[in-house]
Order: C-alpha cells, then structure tokens, then sequence
C-alpha cells in the first residue's frame, strides 16, 4: 500500500509500504492512484513527495505478480498521471531505485537522492525492458548513449554516478525526505513544462544511427541468444528517431513479446533462486536461521597456486586479514609478489567502502596459530590433504573451522583425521577463485550447522553465491559434469568433431563448448582424476569398458601425446604455441580420431544438433535428478543457482533442471530411454525422474515439496 500525509507548508507526503524493497504491487499502485488524487484534489497542498517505507525508496515492479493475471492499476498510466501533475512532485530516493522503481521517479519532476543510494533499470537481467516509460524518459533525460549503456547492461550505478549522469538533482548524506520536502516547498508554483521528460527531445550524438548499430552488434555479441538487450536497443532506437507516445507504443510492443518468453521466466526464477539458495536447510533439520555463524576478523590459507591466490584476495577484499602459508620457497616468493597486485587491481575495481585486509605470507603453517578459519588449498591428492588437516588439526587453537577447495575429495575423510570433525567442510571455490560468483560449501554428515552457516556466511561477505550441498564424489558441480564430459566423448567416437560439439553448446548460450572448456582447464586435470579412479594408467587394459560401463579412452590418448590443451599450444584444439587462447581446428585430430574409430571398429556417422543437446544436457541433467533423489542438494534451485554462476549454464535458460521443467520432464525422460544404454548407467533415467513424470510432471518450484513429501513416505 501506499500512505498519504499532509506536511505543514502544503507538501502532501506519499509513502510507499511493501517490505522489503516497496515493490509496485497491485496494492501499491492502488495506494499511489488513491493519493496522486488526494494531493491534486486538495487545494491546500502546492507540492508533493514521494518515498519509501524503511529508508528504501522502490525496487521495482513486484516480480512475484509476474506469474499470474496482472491485478490493480496498471503502471505505465499511473506513472503518466504523475507527470502530468501540475504541483511539483519530488522523488526522495534512499536506498534503491531499480526498474519500476526509477521510472517512477522519472516520472517525477524532481530526484533528490540519499548518498548511499542506488539507482538503475536491471529489467534486462530478468528479460525484460524498462516496460513503463523508462526506455523513453531515461534518453530524454540523460541522452541517448548514457542511456543505452545503462538500460542495455541493466548496472547498478552509484548516487554520484547518478547526479553526474543527470539522473538527480541533489544528492545529500543526510534526510532525503527532509530534503526533498525543503526543496519543493522552494519550487511550488514554478512552471513545470520542462520537468516533465516526455516532453523533451532526445539528445543524440550526430552519429547516432552508426552508434546504435554499434551497440546492436556489440549486444548480440555479449548476449549469446538473449532476447532482452536486443530489444532494449530497439526500444531506444525508438527513443532517439520517434516522440513519446509512438516510443511509448514500441516500448509497449517489445515489452509484450518479452513478458511471456521462456527467457524471462528463466531469467526470473534464477533471480528468485539466488535468494533461495541462501536459505540453506540440512537433512539434519539445522537451518539458515536457526543456526549461528561466527563473524571471521582473521583467516589463514594453506597453499598459495592460482586458486590459493585468489582465495587469499577474496578473502582481503572483505577486510579480513589473511595468513598466506606456501611452503615451497618459489611459489611462496612469486605469491608474495603477485597476489598484492591482484589485491590493489581488483579493490580498485570494485570501488571498496573498507580498506582491504591485511595479508602476511609465511612459510611455516606454525603461523596460523591464532586465526578462527583455514582454507586448505593445496595440490588436488587425499593423502597431501590428509596430512595437512592433521597438521592444522594440531596447530590451530580449537575451535578454528578448518575448509577445502578440494573440487570432489571426500570432506569426511578430511574431518575424521581432525581433533574437531564437527568444525570442517568444504569451500568449493571456482577459477578465479576473487572473480567467480559460486561457492560450493560442502557440508559432511559430522559437520556441525555452525560450521556451515559460518562457511555461507563469509561466503555472502565475498560477494558468493554460496550453495551448501552434501558431501559425495565431485559435490554437486563437477558430478553433474562427469557423465556430460563422458557423452561428448562418445559422441566423437561415434562420429562428431570437438567443433561440431562445441558449437551445438554455444548456440544453446554456453559461453565455451565443452572441448574449449576441456583445452583452458587442462586435459591433464581429468586424467589425474581418472588415473586416482584406476580407470587408466598403468597396468589398466585400454579397452572401451572399464569397471563394468562403456569408457572412452580418447582424452587420456590425447594426454599421453602430449596434447593437454592451451597450456601445451594443443589440444582438442591448435593454438599460436603454448598458452595461446585462440583454438582452430587441427588436423592431427581429426587423422587421431578416424585413426581410434579404424582401431576400435567404429563407423563414424552424422550426428545432429539435437543429438549433441540431448545426450550432452539429459545426462547432466538425470544425475541432477539422482543427486535430489540423494539429498545432496535441497532443491532444483540449489543445482541451477550451481550452474548458472559456476558452469556457464545460460542464465537465460535458468539452469539445467529449470532447463528440462521448460522442454517437459516426459520429453527427458523418453529420449532418456530412447539413448539408454546398459553399459552407460547414467543414462539410466532417475527414480526421482520417472516419479515426477508419473505424478503429472509438477512445476519445478514443486519438486522441493515433492521430493520432501516422497522422503517422508521413504518412495525415494
Ligand atoms: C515495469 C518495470 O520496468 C519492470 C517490469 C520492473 O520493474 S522489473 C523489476 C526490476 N527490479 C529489479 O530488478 C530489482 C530486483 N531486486 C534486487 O536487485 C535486490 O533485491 C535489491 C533491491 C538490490 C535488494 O537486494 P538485497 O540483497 O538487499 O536483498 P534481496 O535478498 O535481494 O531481496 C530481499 C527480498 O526482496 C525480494 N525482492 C527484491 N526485489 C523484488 C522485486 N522487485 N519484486 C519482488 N520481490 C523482490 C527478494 O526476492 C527477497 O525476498 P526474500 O528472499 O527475502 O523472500
């Protein structure tokens, strides 16, 4: 809802109530309809302000009212008919003005902002556009080229960034509403024709239709199939050469093939499912809020390579001061001299409020005696891993949470040779550890809730998306990846090229196909994994079944010809010598693969794109289905929200299970059956699958529900 109250001086104040952001629901536009009224009908009152309950002034349309029948005033008239109120209407912006929110400001005759404040229109990143009015008010205000940059990236910009673009009048570090109210009762009666930005042309650069052009290509570059930023610069398109009210209609147009896309529910419930997954629940009943995490001031990690590194400047970023232990003198000394510059580079980058922390390297593990939390980060091996845990087991001061990076290794193992198993779970960062978003925290059946809210806590503090999901070979990320690698390398025996594969995932909005991927990583990161399995190496017969399933010894042939990938100049691919980036083609590969089919007996045939999606996406997508059936993850949510800002899963196709909700879980489970294989097992559809399929396929954002109502009469 929305409140009115007469100020002494003639300023009518409405407030908006919708916590925690004030969003634009039904009962909100209603609420502001019903005061606009009041303030014009009241002669006694010459100005009016508008804010927001709890020092937030709005986040914008109230994304929950997306999935059903728009109720109440629509918007775009509501906030027409704010404009066109002949008192001066003043926005008092504290806290955020995000989408709906900022148009309804624009829509105001004033801006007058709190310093802390945070304006900007993200619709993009839920695929849509500035659907009331902002796509056209926003150019007219601030020109068309800050404009397109603003509404195409969908950024957050600062209150000064703001007042600088134009967007404000007046920033304050005190009252905005006290501001805000001062200041119209000092322009009441002034003419108000040019304050009102649908009246006013937009300023555009002489060059304007090579700008747009630009940008389009630029958008469509950056945007891999993403509808939204194709539209928002048409929109604008339509700012810069039509008057508002034919803009007004295209902005009406494009926002109407947008609302209802697939894109945009993805892109929705992925917004929802950030905040989901940090409201993490454990099979033990210990909950995000029932259970207590430690504040961490000081903090140490043992092993300084790449992910080492930028763990240790994740955590400084913070203001957390870091013991960084390497015992190897030559990486001690090349840590010591890289990871302060990473420090300055990326603090600079991100503006910081607080000085980062404080980092002392040392060689000696004796020096972390006295910190409240280690990440161990050293060499990918169990018993390395094992000995440093006993060690630090024996150093710290009890009480100190002891983490792994480790990527898949057993968290139990690790905890059971621990003084406190209780006080140990992983901390699963992504590469670069100070860059990527997720943050697997892996929690062991011994691991206690605080040691986990603790984990998810510092998690938040580094800007993570942290998913806390159970203990089991490879996690959540890396098990799921398994059986999508096995795939695509069948699907080269079978007849494929790594180009053929990998252009089929990037058309679907990955940003690198799988053998890229596979080239960047290293070839030999895998190889070491297999080997650790006793799945090839020495002494193992190089056939094409292993241990009971069909195996593919292609990537360890590749590794055992010296082709690791960018780090050896080749790989699945060439590159300009070793580290190169830009992969082409090689010849060799293709003799290699016709060369192991000849060998194998295997006739190559064509293989479709479809093909390529099925059997690459189904099979990560059943072993999703098989981690829920295990509890290993809480919800569908929790393995999107793991792909989407850890794998590179599209954001705008929600994320693997989102993903196979849209395409049917019938489709999945039939084409499942139809590649099915006895020596491929994991194809072999889910329990959890073919229970949701025979209970009418619910929504995804049931299968929580279902799966715990299945747990409790034991059906899974
Ligand atoms: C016509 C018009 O052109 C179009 C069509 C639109 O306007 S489209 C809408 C455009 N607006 C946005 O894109 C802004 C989206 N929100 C945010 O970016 C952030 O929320 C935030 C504002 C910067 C606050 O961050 P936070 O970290 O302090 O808290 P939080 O955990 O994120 O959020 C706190 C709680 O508020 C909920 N929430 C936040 N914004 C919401 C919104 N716009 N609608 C509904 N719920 C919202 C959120 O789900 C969470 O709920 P719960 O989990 O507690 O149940």
């Amino acid at each position: 809802m929305a409140t009115y109250s007469r100020l002494p001086g003639s300023v009518a104040l409405i407030t908006l109530h919708n916590p925690p952001v004030n969003a634009l629901s039904a009962a909100v536009r209603q609420g502001i309809v019903d005061a606009v009224q009041r303030a014009l009908k009241d002669p006694k009152v010459t100005s009016v302000v508008i804010c927001g309950q709890n020092g937030k002034f709005c986040g914008g349309a109230d994304i929950r009212e997306f999935a059903g029948p728009m109720l109440g005033p629509p918007l775009v008239p509501m906030i027409h008919a704010i404009e066109a109120v002949d008192k001066p209407v003043a926005a008092a912006i504290e806290g955020v003005a995000l989408g709906g929110g900022l148009e309804l400001a624009l829509a105001c005759h004033y801006r007058i902002a709190h310093s802390k404040a945070v304006l900007g229109l993200p619709e993009v990143t839920l695929g849509l556009l500035p659907g009331a009015g902002g796509s056209q008010r926003l150019p007219r205000l601030i020109g068309l080229t800050a404009a397109l940059d603003l509404i195409t990236t969908g950024r957050h910009v600062s209150a000064a960034e703001a007042l600088k673009l134009g967007v404000l009048d007046q920033v304050t570090d005190s009252n905005a509403v006290d501001l805000a109210v001062e200041f119209v009762r000092s322009v009441a009666g002034q003419p108000l024709d040019s304050r009102r930005l649908s009246t006013l042309p937009c300023p555009c650069p002489p060059d304007v239709d090579s700008l747009l052009d630009k940008v389009m290509s630029k958008v469509r570059q950056r945007s891999r199939g993403a509808l939204a930023p194709v539209a928002c610069v048409r929109a604008l398109r339509a700012a810069a050469s039509l008057p508002y009210a034919q803009g007004m209609e295209k902005e009406r147009e494009l926002m109407a093939t947008l609302f209802n896309s697939g894109q945009a529910r993805a892109l929705q419930y992925a917004f929802f499912s950030q905040r989901v997954v940090g409201k993490w629940s454990l099979p033990s009943g210990a909950r995000w809020d029932n259970s207590t995490a430690r504040i961490i001031s000081k903090a140490a990690v043992i092993g300084l390579g790449t992910m080492g590194r930028g763990i240790v400047v994740a955590l400084a970023l913070t203001g957390i001061s870091v013991v960084a232990v390497e015992t190897q003198e030559k990486q001690l000394a090349e840590a010591s001299r890289v990871v302060p510059a990473m420090l300055q580079r990326e603090a600079g980058r991100r503006r910081l409020a607080t000085p980062p922390g404080v980092i002392s390297f040392s060689s000696n593990l004796q020096d972390v005696s006295e910190v409240e939390l280690v990440i161990e980060a050293v060499f990918e091996d169990m018993s390395l891993k094992l000995q440093v845990f006993k060690h630090l087991s024996s150093v710290c001061r009890p009480g100190t949470l002891l983490c792994s990076n480790t990527s898949g290794l057993d968290i139990d193992q690790l905890a059971a040779v621990t003084q406190s198993p209780g006080l140990v779970v992983g901390m699963h960062f992504f590469a670069p550890a100070h860059v990527m978003k997720l943050l697997e925290v892996v929690y062991g059946p011994r691991s206690s809730p605080e040691a986990v809210a603790t984990a998810m806590q510092l998690g938040k503090r580094m800007g993570k998306v942290g998913v806390a999901v159970g203990n089991c070979p490879g996690f959540v990320g890396n098990r799921m990846l398994k059986p999508y690698l096995e795939q695509a390398n069948f699907l080269l025996e079978e007849g494929a090229t790594p180009r053929q594969v990998d252009e089929a995932l990037e058309e679907f909005g990955f940003p690198m196909g799988v053998f890229r991927m596979s080239d960047l990583s290293g070839l030999d990161v895998g190889w070491r994994i297999r080997k650790e399995a006793g799945l090839t190496g020495p002494g193992v017969e190089s056939t094409r079944t292993r241990q009971g399933r069909r195996y593919s010894p292609l990537p360890d042939q590749m590794c055992e010809a010296g082709r690791l990938g960018q780090k050896t100049g080749k790989g699945w691919y060439q590159y300009d010598g070793p580290g190169g980036r830009v992969a082409r083609s090689d010849p060799w590969v293709h003799i290699f693969l016709e060369t192991y089919r000849a060998e194998h007996g295997l006739v190559a045939r064509s293989i479709t794109l479809e093909e390529i999606l099925e059997r690459c996406l189904y099979a990560l997508i059943n072993e999703g289905f098989n981690i829920l059936q295990d509890a290993v993850a809480a919800g569908p949510e929790d393995i999107d929200a793991i792909y989407v800002f850890g794998y590179g899963w599209p954001r705008h196709r929600g994320g693997p299970m989102f993903h196979a909700d849209q395409v049917g879980l019938g489709r999945i489970l039939q084409r499942l059956n139809q590649h099915s294989h006895p020596d491929v097992p994991h194809l072999k559809p889910s329990t959890l699958l073919r229970r949701l399929v025979a209970a009418g396929s619910p929504p995804v954002q049931k299968w929580r529900e279902f799966i715990n109502k299945e747990r409790v009469h034991s059906q899974l």
